[in-house]
């Protein structure tokens, strides 16, 4: 993030994009989409980040294609996180962290989303075998999504006092600082906390801060973010936040040049309004 802009850039090979780009809607253009954004932007942004639905879209061929993205970005030196959002009981998590977080694991990038509402203590496994290997996890917090909110700003009931109980967010959120407490420079359970969600930390009492993690804040661009809402949503911590963007940035290709141009404009941005 300091060396290239706190921007990490979306792989998500939606067939509209697809076919402004010239290719097919199978798994070799997924594929071939996941590679020329590789190699036009590796080594040149913080970190990119395959969307897995648009892979398992072409079934066991478009796992491949995503392996070998995966492989492709670890080869050009550039951090991947997969936004797979995995979440399930204990013993199924085993599995997913396994096949996502172990080293060898063609699946495996340096990071993967994962949803935490089966309860955060089912996430125990990927949090093990995270840490084990050095590899992140971002844990789905306050989503860009407005439906998220039914879920992530519903609070648990008053205690005698009339007191408002603790809202979904913050619970996850002081999970996650628990579990990054006294990592320096931060710890490797970050959070999803989308760029859209305006004043929804303040409001459902969650601690960004406290987290002392990454803030992985997608709906730039597409989603209608942009630096005005990234250096208001995230006060205290929006120097820890890594702003995401896909279709915002990939619609300037399939030119190299252009791609190049358009994360170094949304790169610029997202320093500007995070880093001042
Ligand atoms: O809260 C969330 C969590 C994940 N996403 C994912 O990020 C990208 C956004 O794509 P854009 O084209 O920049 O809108 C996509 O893969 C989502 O699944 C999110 O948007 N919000």
């Amino acid at each position: 993030m300091d060396e290239h802009g706190p921007l990490c850039v979306g792989i998500d090979p939606h067939a509209s994009l697809l076919e402004a780009w010239g290719l097919p809607d199978t798994a070799a253009g997924v594929r071939d989409f996941g590679l020329r954004v590789v190699e036009a932007l590796g080594g040149k942004v913080a970190a990119v980040k395959p969307q897995a639905a648009f892979f398992e879209r072409h079934g066991s061929r478009g796992l491949a294609a995503l392996e070998d993205v995966l492989a492709a970005s670890a080869a050009a030196g550039t951090l991947t996180i997969v936004d797979a959002k995995r979440g399930d009981i204990g013993s199924t998590m085993g599995a997913y962290a396994d096949a996502y977080l172990r080293d060898g694991s063609p699946l495996a990038g340096d990071a993967l989303t994962v949803s935490p509402y089966l309860g955060f203590g089912s996430l125990a496994p990927a949090v093990e075998l995270a840490a084990a290997t050095g590899r992140g996890l971002f844990v789905l917090c306050l989503t860009s999504n407005k439906e998220g909110a039914e879920v992530q700003h519903a609070r648990s009931l008053p205690d005698a006092g009339g007191h408002l109980g603790a809202s979904v967010a913050s619970v996850m959120a002081a999970h996650a600082a628990v579990l990054n407490a006294g990592a320096e420079p931060m710890g490797s359970v970050g959070l999803v906390v989308g760029a859209t969600v305006g004043d929804a930390a303040r409001a459902t009492g969650t601690d960004l801060v406290a987290v002392n993690g990454p803030l992985l804040a997608p709906g730039v661009g597409a989603q209608g973010a942009g630096a005005r809402e990234l250096s208001t949503a995230f006060g205290d911590a929006r120097r820890t936040v890594l702003a995401s963007s896909s279709r915002g940035v990939l619609a300037a290709g399939p030119d190299a040049e252009s791609l190049v141009r358009a994360a170094r404009a949304a790169a610029t941005e997202a320093t500007a309004a995070l880093r001042s």
